[in-house]
């Protein structure tokens, strides 16, 4: 009988324990050639930014997604922290259509609590992974630009202040970071093409937006519900899987922060993004989850020609 020198042993042991870390690295063998170079556009939703931690994991995702050879761009929300800010300058905040009511004052607010603070703070998060974060706002270079957006409620145009209507995005500044190996982190605001100020721009319609304009694979929007609801408030019960045209039968039963959510997924996989989802971002890492694993969760809006239901 051979026995084993305790060192010997200590190591086949240790080689044992680590094979399970092997085998969830080789079943991301898959997605990881399927997704190499692909563009990825994450929408971090206000809501979401719950705490630290989560924070944290986001940021690891998408430093992962980098180191993966994805290239992921991020576009955040605000608007939970917009509502704090504007509360303490005494501002009301209203929404109309699922938008915010932005008067001049406001719109101030909101620039400086998007991309002084909740952008800085992001970028921060990802530049402790090492020099790749590079923040923007949609004024820059002329990513985003728009126009006065004028909502119909009840058949009325109204007018709910500087709140834009994308026109037009230049890509090339982000193309440019990407090229040169760095992350985009982009805040909703536009530059206006009326006059020489800026517009409030809904954060899941400039990510929609910006994915579409970047032909990018894959539009993910991370929120504070699972997905999107069949019957919402009244079950809990999530839509794993639409079509575009389900998508657009069902838009007009869409409430509150879900419009703008659908509609960007919807625009996004009419003008060349192969997948939009929507996931729990208070899941920790559920965008490794989402890219990495068949384990799909959330909302899968696909288009109309898309045959296969095993898309990932
Ligand atoms: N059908 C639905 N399914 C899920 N959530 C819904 C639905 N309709 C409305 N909502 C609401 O939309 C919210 C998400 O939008 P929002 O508050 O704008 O989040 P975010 O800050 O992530 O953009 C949910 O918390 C929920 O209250
Ligand atoms: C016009 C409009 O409503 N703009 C949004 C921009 C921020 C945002 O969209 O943030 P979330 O993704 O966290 O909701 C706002 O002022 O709240």
């Amino acid at each position: 009988m051979t026995v084993n020198h305790p060192e010997e042993r200590t190591s086949t042991t240790r080689k044992h324990t680590a094979l399970p870390k092997a085998q969830i690295l080789i079943e991301a063998l898959p997605w990881l050639t399927r997704h190499r170079g692909k563009t990825v556009v994450v929408k971090f939703g206000g809501n979401a930014m719950i705490d630290a931690e989560l924070k944290a994991a986001f940021a690891q995702d998408i430093v992962f997604l980098h180191h993966a050879g994805l290239r992921p761009v991020v576009v955040h929300g605000g608007g939970p922290q917009i509502n704090a800010a504007l509360d303490r300058h005494g501002i009301v905040s209203e929404f109309k259509a699922g938008l915010r009511v932005t008067t001049e004052d406001a719109m101030d607010v909101v620039r400086m609590v998007l991309a002084g603070q909740v952008q800085r703070e992001l970028v921060g998060l990802l530049n402790e992974h090492g020099p790749l974060a590079v923040g923007l706002t949609g004024e820059d270079a002329h990513t985003i630009t728009a126009t006065k957006h004028r909502p119909r409620i009840d058949g009325e145009l109204v007018d709910i202040g500087r709140v834009g209507e994308i026109t037009a995005i230049d890509t090339g500044a982000i193309e440019a970071l990407l090229a040169d190996g760095r992350i985009p982190v982009v805040s909703s605001i536009a530059r206006s093409q009326d006059d020489g100020h800026v517009y409030n721009v809904n954060a899941d319609t400039a990510a929609a937006a910006l994915a579409a304009a970047l032909d990018a694979e894959t539009l993910m929007v991370l929120t504070d519900v699972e997905g999107l609801y069949e019957d919402w408030p009244n079950s809990d019960e999530v839509i794993s899987r639409l079509t575009a045209s389900q998508l657009e039968k069902l838009l007009p039963e869409l409430a509150s922060g879900m419009v703008p959510k659908m509609e960007g997924c919807l625009h996004a996989v009419r003008n060349g993004v192969t997948t939009a989802r929507v996931i729990d971002g208070r899941v920790q890492h559920s965008i490794l989850l989402e890219i990495f694993t068949d384990e799909g969760i959330g909302t899968m809006v696909v288009p109309d020609d898309e045959e296969t239901g095993d898309e990932q």
